[in-house]
């Protein structure tokens, strides 16, 4: 053998035996899970690589228990009151504050944002900016935005009924979402329902997504990253790039709306009066940097929660009956559907629960780490640095919070149910992390799917495509088209 190679083979002993020894004085070492886990990151990263990380961790629950060793110094949960010890308030505990996973979910270098501030501080300021964008009375001023993109999403998939064209639900779900929201917090309105396309931006916005999570992945091997820096090969050159045009050309958004003195009351709007109101200027990265936050959490997981709902309603036709009979039932005209009137349909908020109980869009487990001296989670006192989650995908697929926890039963929802635990489905997060968009998603949900079933009947080109199961996750799910055919129930004007 080459004197190459003796180094090489002598490199790789030492890392063994240095992994080995600190597996031995590892404390998490008392919890089950695979050994590889508990002495490397890999298996974390090939999951995050190949897209069934979620997939993988709710496995490895159904294996191990309910407390998993995932990661050298990562521990995964999946009960109700693990959500309550690591994401919420809890008396005389400190805050378990986001780990640096996070640091991934940078728009930029100058600034950090509402989702990647891990300071409990610098957060609480960056909440307290936004909330006037997402309180009642703002959302209430917002609905007729919202109204009439969503009509116009309806006149589009109408075009195609009468066309007796088949449609990709899944694709029109997205531009839906991104013209709502883009709405919202730009001011802006690309007009991607009418171009049937999707925009080039939507295009940054969910290309800078997917590196986020490549980046999660990388952030967990510094030599890796490093060399990565270093290096920089032409994929990483080109995403900078990408990131650089995304950030320049969100400034420029704000700038132009800094300049027009527009009153409009969307997202953008109400930041911009916060300066008024707190008397500081805050920069165009640092506005650009939380709207882009807005626009990419605040996407993709809408798109998905009206994919997955659907999706399941077309394979359980009992469950669509019930739905069409209840909001057909309620409205006898298609213009009396509107935010208001669509709060409390009892079916119609099952389906809802029951399709983001089974299809979270926010699948990856957001890690927390224990504060410094230690604290408890479920009852076990975990070292202060260990890094720890509730999978909201893994939860609420485990048996042990609930009956068939593969099947869709929006009955689950409605009565009192001795059975589910439905405490462990948690798709909002909770606690000061938690959504900031929730009301705006649950309304926006419920209002296209109001009027959706109010106006038509879908039925799936492919009733046996395992649609759920063919989607990848990246951060965000890789979906599959969801091919439908859409028949007009009657003639009601738009
Ligand atoms: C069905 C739709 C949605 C789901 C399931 C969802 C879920 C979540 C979850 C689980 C978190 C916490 C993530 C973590 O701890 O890492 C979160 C945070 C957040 N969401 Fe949503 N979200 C949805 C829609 C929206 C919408 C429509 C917006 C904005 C318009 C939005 C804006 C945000 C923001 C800004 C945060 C960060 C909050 C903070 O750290 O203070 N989300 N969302």
């Amino acid at each position: 053998m080459s004197l190459f190679w003796w180094l090489v083979t002598g490199a790789v002993a030492v890392l063994i035996v240095a992994k080995y020894i600190s597996h031995r004085r590892n404390p998490l070492n008392k919890f089950p899970g695979p050994l590889f886990c508990a002495i490397s990151d890999i298996p974390y990263a090939y999951h995050s690589m190949v897209g069934d990380h979620p997939r993988w961790i709710a496995a490895l629950h159904d294996k191990y228990g309910p407390v998993v060793h995932i990661a050298p110094k990562e521990l995964a949960f999946i009960t109700d009151s693990s959500i309550r010890d690591i994401y919420g308030y809890r008396k005389g505990h400190q805050v378990f504050t986001k780990s640096g996973a996070y640091d991934a979910a940078a728009f930029t270098a100058q600034t950090r944002s509402v989702v990647n501030e891990r300071d409990p501080v610098e957060h609480a300021r960056m909440r307290k900016m936004l909330a006037p964008a997402f309180s009642d009375r703002s959302l209430r001023e917002q609905w007729p935005l919202v109204t009439r993109v969503c009509d116009t999403f309806m006149a589009e998939i109408g075009k195609h009924a009468r066309d007796r064209r088949t449609v990709d639900l899944a694709k029109y779900f997205s531009l839906l979402t991104f013209d709502v929201i883009t709405n919202l917090a730009l001011g802006e309105s690309f007009g991607s329902i009418e171009s049937g396309k999707v925009h080039p931006w939507q295009t940054f916005f969910m290309n800078g997504a997917r590196a986020m999570g490549d980046a999660i992945v990388v952030l967990r091997f510094p030599v890796l990253k490093n060399l990565l820096i270093a290096l920089q090969p032409p994929q990483m050159r080109a995403m900078i790039k990408e990131l650089k045009m995304h950030e320049a050309f969100t400034v420029e958004l704000v700038r132009k709306r800094q300049e027009s003195q527009i009153d409009r009351p969307d997202i953008i709007g109400r930041i911009l009066q916060r300066q008024e109101v707190e008397e500081t200027e805050f920069s165009n990265v640092f506005i650009a940097a939380q709207l882009s936050d807005v626009v990419i959490a605040g996407t993709d997981t809408t798109a998905t929660a009206l994919d997955s709902a659907n999706y399941f309603l077309m394979k359980s036709p009992e469950a669509m009956q019930k739905l069409r009979d209840e909001i057909r039932g309620r409205f006898k005209r298609y213009e009396d559907i509107t935010p208001a009137t669509t709060a409390d349909l009892p079916y119609l908020n099952a389906v809802i629960e029951e399709g983001l109980r089974l299809f979270s869009p926010v699948a990856w487990p957001p890690s927390r780490i224990v504060p410094p001296g230690g604290d408890t989670v479920d009852g076990h006192f975990l070292p202060g640095g260990t890094w720890v989650s509730t999978g909201y995908y893994a939860a609420p697929h485990s048996a042990s919070n609930f009956k068939d926890p593969y099947e869709f039963h929006p009955e689950r929802w409605l009565s009192n149910n001795p059975t589910d635990n439905l405490d462990a489905s948690q798709p909002f997060g909770v606690g000061t992390r938690a959504c900031i968009g929730k009301q705006l998603a649950l309304t926006e949900i419920r209002l296209i799917m109001a009027k959706l079933h109010y106006k038509y009947d879908i039925e799936a080109v492919d009733k046996n495509f395992d649609w759920v199961g063919n989607a990848v996750f990246r951060l965000l799910w890789d979906k599959p088209a969801l091919m439908v055919t859409v028949r007009e129930r009657e003639v009601v004007s738009v």
